[in-house]
């Protein structure tokens, strides 16, 4: 598995990542301390005029209320003034008291009581530049009631700058359920990991803007096999080999693209030239007879394969034998882009894919070939990355369109644990779902892409580090990310509307190179 930093942490397996830093010497205390350094720092950056500024900190009885002592404590001499409000009574945790005396030892911190000393509290929120809501973490449950409700009615009015510690006070991290009186934060600082809560769409508007902060938990306390990782263009560099200074093309691969009907020569030209662009030693395309012809000469780097074709322009069935040959002499292969679906197309497929070793992409046309028998990828002796659109996966996986959106990852997961296949699931935010069960969910790439041919580059793209050598995970989630990141840097220059397929090729060895400087 590549060690990524997990999508999102559910509030039991956050409770059992604190266990486990404790566990690995990083005690609670070191985790509520470094927690309020990182908040500390983070609304040092976020709110720059604090020097001149009054800062009201909402504290509960919990270790959230613990993180707003610390940060009252880090924020002396930063601020103009700083008030504590306890809104559920004095701190009732062993960390929470421990942190409390340290505050109370610096004498130019306010402490109120909510209960005892409202209209003060009131004065002090409506006054405020800041405030930071430390009232209730992942510890919350249910309604909020008695001295915190009216102390976030007056907070939310404020003429503040709010930012909520963790979760904003009244909503639940898991399901992102919210109390009839909830803390509305401009910002919220995400502790060691996201909580589910933060990526629901309907949280946005009481969440604000999510940052999420380093609070020194080891990686290894953070791992768990069960949560969608996230791929980042950060993890890029680590995910690219060096190549050999003394290697000649025969080290680098020879990739096999079969693809390409009649009318179907873009989709083949695209996945050819980012094949090329991704480094691949030596990429052969195989296509339609009709397609080759028209492409040979746009393609000066690649070698061609020109295929029997039917009266319907179809890749004729005749081919088999030749197209066997080529894929056992190829480190890798793609198979599907504007191939085409008939009953030729059909024969092929799944003839080659029954009986080959070479690890294969199978994308589009490749996948509709294959789903009145998806069987055939479980029996393979070849390693699979299947590349559907949600359309297409639906014609595989037995589940509507609006199912598989409704839980993209775990629709791909289920498949390619059931299927022992590694699964491209494209879309917004694409998911590489693997047979062991581990997801990765993409962070780059944005709507300009989801034009025809994008898909045909990122199977050409992972064709070719496949077949440089570059294991299924990998090459996979080094394709996808740098594809997204392509198409990021396109709609910077040419917009999302303008972006074109054959311009994220252009742009691969832009960022290839980037990955090379930063590696
Ligand atoms: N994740 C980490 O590694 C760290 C997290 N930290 C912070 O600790 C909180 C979680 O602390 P916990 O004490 O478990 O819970 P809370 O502070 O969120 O609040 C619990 C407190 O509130 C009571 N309560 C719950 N619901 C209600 C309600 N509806 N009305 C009234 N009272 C309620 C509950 O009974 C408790 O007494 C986490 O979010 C982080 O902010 C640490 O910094 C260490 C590192
Ligand atoms: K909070």
């Amino acid at each position: 598995m590549i060690n990524l930093q997990a999508k999102a942490l559910t509030i039991a397996q956050m409770k059992e990542a604190e266990a486990r830093s404790n566990e690995l010497g990083v005690s609670y205390a070191q985790l509520m301390e470094n927690a309020g350094s990182a908040c500390t720092a983070k609304i040092k950056e976020l709110f720059p005029k604090l020097s001149t500024s009054s800062v009201v900190i909402l504290c509960g009885k919990g270790n959230n209320g613990g993180d707003g002592l610390v940060i009252a404590r880090k924020l002396e001499n930063s601020a103009a003034d700083i008030t504590c409000i306890f809104c559920c009574g004095e701190p009732g945790t062993e960390l929470s008291q421990k942190v409390y005396q340290q505050a109370a030892a610096i004498s130019s911190i306010q402490f109120l009581d909510a209960k005892k000393e409202p209209m003060l509290c009131h004065f002090c929120l409506n006054q405020a530049d800041l405030i930071i809501d430390c009232i209730f973490g992942t510890g919350f449950h249910g309604e909020v009631q008695g001295s915190a409700q009216p102390m976030i009615g007056t907070a939310n009015k404020a003429d503040a700058v709010r930012i909520a510690v963790d979760i904003p006070s009244g909503m639940n991290g898991d399901d992102g359920s919210c109390s009839i009186s909830v803390f509305r934060a401009d910002h919220t600082l995400a502790l060691g990991a996201l909580k589910p809560a933060h990526l629901l769409e309907d949280t946005q508007s009481v969440c604000g803007k999510i940052h999420t902060l380093d609070i020194g938990m080891p990686s290894e306390a953070l791992e768990d096999s069960s949560s969608v990782k996230l791929l980042k263009w950060e993890n890029l560099p680590a995910l690219l080999p060096k190549r050999d200074p003394n290697a000649n093309k025969g080290d680098f691969g020879k990739l096999l693209i079969l693809a390409g009907r009649s009318g179907m020569g873009g989709a083949a030209m695209m996945a050819t030239l980012s094949a090329l662009r991704c480094g691949c030693g030596l990429t052969t395309l195989a296509a339609a007879s009709s397609v080759i012809n028209a492409c040979f000469p746009h393609l000066m780097e690649a070698v061609t394969l020109s295929l029997a074709e039917t009266k319907d322009g179809a890749v004729s069935s005749e081919s088999l034998t030749l197209l066997s040959e080529h894929l056992s002499s190829s480190t890798a292969a793609v198979i599907g882009c504007g191939l085409g679906h008939d009953e030729h197309t059909e024969k092929l497929v799944r003839s080659l894919v029954k009986e080959t070793q070479t690890p294969l992409v199978i994308d589009a046309d490749g996948i509709n070939c294959l789903a009145g028998d998806i069987n055939i990828v479980q029996t393979a002796k070849a390693p699979i990355i299947l590349t559907p659109h949600p359309k297409e996966f639906s014609r595989i996986c037995g589940k509507s369109v609006a199912e598989i959106e409704a839980d993209r990852e775990q629709a791909a997961s289920q498949f390619a644990q059931q299927y022992s296949v590694h699964l491209v699931l494209k879309g917004h935010a694409t998911v590489i779902a693997l047979p062991d069960g581990t997801v990765y969910q993409n962070t780059t790439g944005n709507a300009g892409m989801a034009k025809g041919g994008s898909g045909d580059v990122l199977a050409g793209m992972i064709g070719s580090f496949l077949a440089q050598g570059i294991a299924s995970e990998k090459a996979a989630c080094l394709a996808v990310c740098l594809h997204g990141a392509c198409g990021d840097r396109c709609a910077q220059r040419l917009s999302e509307y303008g972006i074109l397929a054959r311009d994220l090729i252009q742009e691969i060895p832009l960022l290839l190179r980037e990955l090379e400087q930063n590696r």
